[in-house]
């Protein structure tokens, strides 16, 4: 029997439009949704196990891409939005009445401070970019997912043409690594 990684992922992706340029993200209140824009393109679109990262119902896996925050804006309804956890790295500000994470910018200095973490599929547009790879696989046992299925996990994400990664992507984890060697002097910047 097939794992439910993401409804993004398992119903086959939609179409990449090239020239897709952002678009209002919306949550998933029948009343009042909140509403944010993104202003441009997402990138680094990805599926995400950790047990941080906003998943849809019966999902193993949350789908997640960066945009500057700086292309972020809330619309409508921005009263109903707070922060999960004010400690973890991305401030997810999700809606209190139905859950969705709407948007999680970096602040604190770090390689991704400027980025904001985003979920493509809450936006009311088509033809954003597909999961180019799925991260923290492992940590999908964190949130109780049989261990003994991770083989059909990993198996199942390359037949869906996405790399599964324990933690990001190795384009990822240089960019962090060089940014740590450029900040602590070892690399020049
Ligand atoms: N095993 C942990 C991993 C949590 C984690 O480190 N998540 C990553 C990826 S989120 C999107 O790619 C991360 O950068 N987290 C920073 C943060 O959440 O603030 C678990 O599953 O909880
Ligand atoms: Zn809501
Ligand atoms: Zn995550």
């Amino acid at each position: 029997m097939s794992i439910a990684i993401h409804p993004a992922v398992d119903s086959g992706f939609r179409a990449t439009d090239a020239a897709f340029a952002g678009g209002t993200l919306v949550c998933k209140c029948a009343s009042n949704p909140v509403k944010v824009r993104i202003k441009g393109d997402i990138a680094h679109n990805h599926a995400c196990g950790c047990t941080k990262c906003w998943k849809p119902e019966g999902a193993a896996f949350s789908v997640v891409a960066v945009a500057p925050t700086e292309n972020v804006e809330v619309l409508e309804n921005g009263n109903k939005l707070a922060v999960v956890d004010a400690a973890a790295l991305i401030q997810r500000h999700a809606c209190k009445e139905c859950g969705v994470h709407m948007y999680g910018p970096v602040e604190r200095e770090h390689p991704f401070q400027g980025l904001s973490f985003v979920h493509p599929e809450r936006f009311q547009e088509t033809g954003w970019a597909k999961p180019g790879f799925a991260a923290f696989v492992s940590s999908i046992i964190e949130s109780g997912f049989d261990p003994a299925k991770m083989d059909a996990v990993r198996a199942q994400l390359k037949a869906s043409g996405i790399e599964p990664y324990d933690c990001l992507n190795p384009g990822l984890m240089d960019y962090i690594a060089t940014w740590t060697a450029k900040k602590s002097g070892v690399l020049a910047s």
